[in-house]
């Protein structure tokens, strides 16, 4: 029996965050600076080599599998990578396959998810003003987005949505926001926009936008109750009782749920990050390319997981540089 994948603070890894590629359709302002330079496509990891290497990763006790990038669904034949994964679903050994996406290709690829065995997925969306969204996210079109969340749920797919709480960009739209997905049956769950990348003059201190203030904002409207419920992820949810619905905030700067962090990244270029919040990783591309043998690429997938520190090292209190993560979260997928 193989041994499960445990960290020095003897917490399982289960969870597998796999960024596909760099590249984006969109030029969202918090997460990439407009003339953004990718990496050649030679760097980038083949399907084929993504598919072992998740595999190995299941083969050690992964469970989970969450398709991130840039945008994961811009990257070509990248349902023939989906499809190749649904075997793991059949075999019982992955229980969840799933994406995160900017939704501007769901239209197109939406059945083809359901029919691999994708059963949940997350859409970012941080405004329901068209306008505003071609601002916040430079390229987008709000329709197209729109029309792929719809075409998710007529192909069955339960859809989250993920939304970036700005200061002074979506504060007022908090309410249309939760009634937007409360009448559809969409999840929702806000974010606290992190301190990441080197974004040109983008003030992200200034967009701080408290999640405990917006929580303050929906007890204007709503009675909010706390649930004890944990998704595995660094999710806390809340109840407003007059709708039933559930929220979801995602507080990256708390360290409250580090201490069963059960996950790790994988770049599209092959590196490990084991840990959002902290620049160390490893090279698993190298081990990958360098020999057919399992044994050698799950020896280096240990030796990484080995260094996975308690927690990040996020803070928005130290005004300088080292406060800040300088990679863009596009590159580890979020
Ligand atoms: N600090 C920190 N933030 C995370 C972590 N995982 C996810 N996040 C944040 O949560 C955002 C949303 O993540 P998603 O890709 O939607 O996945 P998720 O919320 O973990 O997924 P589910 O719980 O499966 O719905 C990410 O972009 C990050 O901002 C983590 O391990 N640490
Ligand atoms: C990097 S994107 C990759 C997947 C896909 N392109 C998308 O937008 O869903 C994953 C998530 O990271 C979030 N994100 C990007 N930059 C962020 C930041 N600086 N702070 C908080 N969340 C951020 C996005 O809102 C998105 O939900
Ligand atoms: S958040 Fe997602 S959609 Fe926006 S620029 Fe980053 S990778 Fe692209
Ligand atoms: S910040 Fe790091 S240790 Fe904490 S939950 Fe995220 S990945 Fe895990």
């Amino acid at each position: 029996m193989t041994q499960p994948l445990l960290d020095p603070f003897d917490r399982a890894i289960r969870y597998l965050r796999v960024s596909v590629t760099d590249r984006c359709d969109f030029r969202c302002v918090y997460c990439m600076s407009e003339n953004m330079q990718f990496l050649p496509k030679k760097d980038l990891l083949t399907l084929e080599e993504l598919d072992r290497l998740c595999s190995t990763f299941i083969g050690l006790g992964v469970e989970k599998l969450r398709i991130t990038g840039g945008e994961p669904l811009v990257r070509r034949d990248i349902m023939t990578f989906f499809r190749s994964m649904t075997r793991h679903l059949d075999s019982g050994a992955l229980k969840e396959l799933t994406v995160t996406t900017n939704g501007s290709q769901l239209a197109k690829y939406a059945q083809d998810l359901a029919d691999a065995g994708v059963k949940r997925i997350n859409v970012s969306l941080d405004t329901l003003d068209e306008k505003k969204f071609a601002d916040i996210t430079r390229w987008g079109r709000l329709p197209q987005v729109l029309k792929g969340i719809d075409a998710a749920q007529a192909a069955g797919l339960r859809v989250k949505l993920n939304c970036v709480a700005l200061k002074g960009f979506n504060e007022d739209e908090l309410f249309d926001i939760q009634s937007w997905c409360a009448e559809r049956d969409i999840d929702l769950t806000f974010i606290e926009v992190m301190p990441m990348g080197d974004i040109g003059n983008e003030d992200r201190l200034g967009q701080y936008w408290s999640l405990r203030d917006l929580r303050g904002e929906l007890e204007k409207n709503f009675t909010v109750t706390d649930l004890a419920e944990r998704s595995g992820g660094p999710a806390r949810y809340v109840r407003l009782e007059e709708t039933g619905q559930k929220i979801g905030f995602i507080t990256p700067l708390s360290h409250n749920f580090c201490e069963s962090c059960n996950r790790v990244r994988i770049t599209c270029t092959g590196e490990i990050y084991t840990c959002l919040g902290q620049e160390g990783h490893s090279d698993l591309r190298a081990p990958l390319r360098a020999s057919d043998d399992d044994a050698h690429l799950e020896a280096a997938i240990r030796r990484a997981i080995g260094l996975k520190p308690k927690g990040h090292d996020f803070d928005y209190s130290r005004q300088s540089v080292d406060g800040r993560v300088s990679r863009h979260m596009s590159h580890t997928g979020g």
